[in-house]
């Protein structure tokens, strides 16, 4: 029921505002952007479990207080879709073109954000752990990498895998928002200012291990965060950190995207992707981007 393309104004949660893609229906505008292959479509979930309704207004104002979380994931969506198609040439998560869907209000409280398989939830926080997590460029980068990885190496969501599937997802976060080294700084603990959920320069200073020595052991459960993939993580998110002081952003993200989407398959172990990393670097420049990559690696005890 899209009459036409339309351009908003929203405000976003950090009482921001954004210019934003919307469509013409009849009585007023939803969050449908149109201007890429790939729907971007933005629902409200109004606390329920569930996909909800498109968010829409009777104007192109989207900036009540309810829509803010809505106008971010919007807003935030469409500038991770641009990076991937201008940077990477790869058109939506899934290079073919696949409707981008974001869900906030997801549930009561929910100190969460996730990569269902089918779109993108975001949940409110609870006000002292998180505040409405579609409000940070880096994590709407991070839920979509998950989407990118899914639909190209499939790493399994569990031990080494898993940790290289979360790394994965904080480096494209880090390449989308590349203006610090921190992972949700913008939605972690909104009373406390300068901490975040995550480092990728210093892992440890949120409790991650950035060596193979402090490697975490955990259980593939749902308590041992599937072997601890958001906490061993640090190690490969250490060696990209390595990596990209060494030799810029420009070239690894490149070597990034490639290893990603050519390389690496569903089980690749650490000692896998430091491989195909390498081998990346090698195909896209040579033996010193090469050998960057092997000492980034080999300094977070991956040999
Ligand atoms: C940086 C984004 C992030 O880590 O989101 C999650 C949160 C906030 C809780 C649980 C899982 C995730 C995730 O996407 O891995
Ligand atoms: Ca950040
Ligand atoms: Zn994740």
């Amino acid at each position: 029921n899209i009459l036409h393309e339309a351009t908003g104004t929203g405000i976003g949660t950090k009482g921001d505002t954004k210019t934003i893609n919307i469509s013409a229906i009849s009585g007023g505008y939803s969050l449908t952007d149109t201007t890429h292959t790939g729907k971007i479509i933005t629902y409200d979930a109004k606390t329920t479990q569930t996909r909800g309704n498109v968010v829409t207004s009777t104007s192109t104002l989207f900036n009540t207080t309810t829509q803010r979380a809505a106008v971010d994931a919007h807003y935030y969506a469409d500038v991770v879709y641009d990076y991937y198609l201008n940077t990477h040439n790869r058109d939506s998560y899934n290079g073919k073109g696949a409707a981008v869907e974001s869900v906030v209000h997801f549930d009561k409280n929910y100190n969460n954000a996730a990569w269902t398989g089918q779109y993108m939830i975001y949940g409110d926080g609870d006000g002292v752990t998180f505040s409405e997590l579609s409000g940070a460029k880096d994590v709407i980068a991070h839920e979509l990498t998950h989407a990118v990885t899914e639909t190209s190496s499939n790493l399994v969501y569990e031990n080494q895998p898993g940790a290289l599937n979360e790394s994965f997802s904080d480096v494209f976060g880090y390449f989308v928002d590349p203006d610090d080294w921190l992972m949700g700084e913008d939605i972690y603990t909104p009373k406390i200012a300068g901490d975040a959920l995550r480092s990728l320069s210093d892992p440890a200073k949120y409790d991650q291990p950035a060596h193979m020595n402090n490697y975490q052991n955990l259980p593939n459960t749902k308590a041992g965060d599937w072997g601890g993939v958001h906490i061993n993580s640090g190690i490969p998110n250490k060696a990209a950190y390595n990596t990209i002081q060494k030799i810029g952003k420009v070239k690894a993200e490149k070597i990034y995207y490639r290893a990603l989407t050519q390389y690496l398959t569903t089980n690749s172990q650490f000692v896998d992707a430091k491989k195909a990393l390498v081998q990346s670097a090698t195909d896209l420049y040579g033996a010193t981007e090469a050998a960057a990559v092997t000492e980034a690696w080999n300094a977070v005890g991956v040999t």
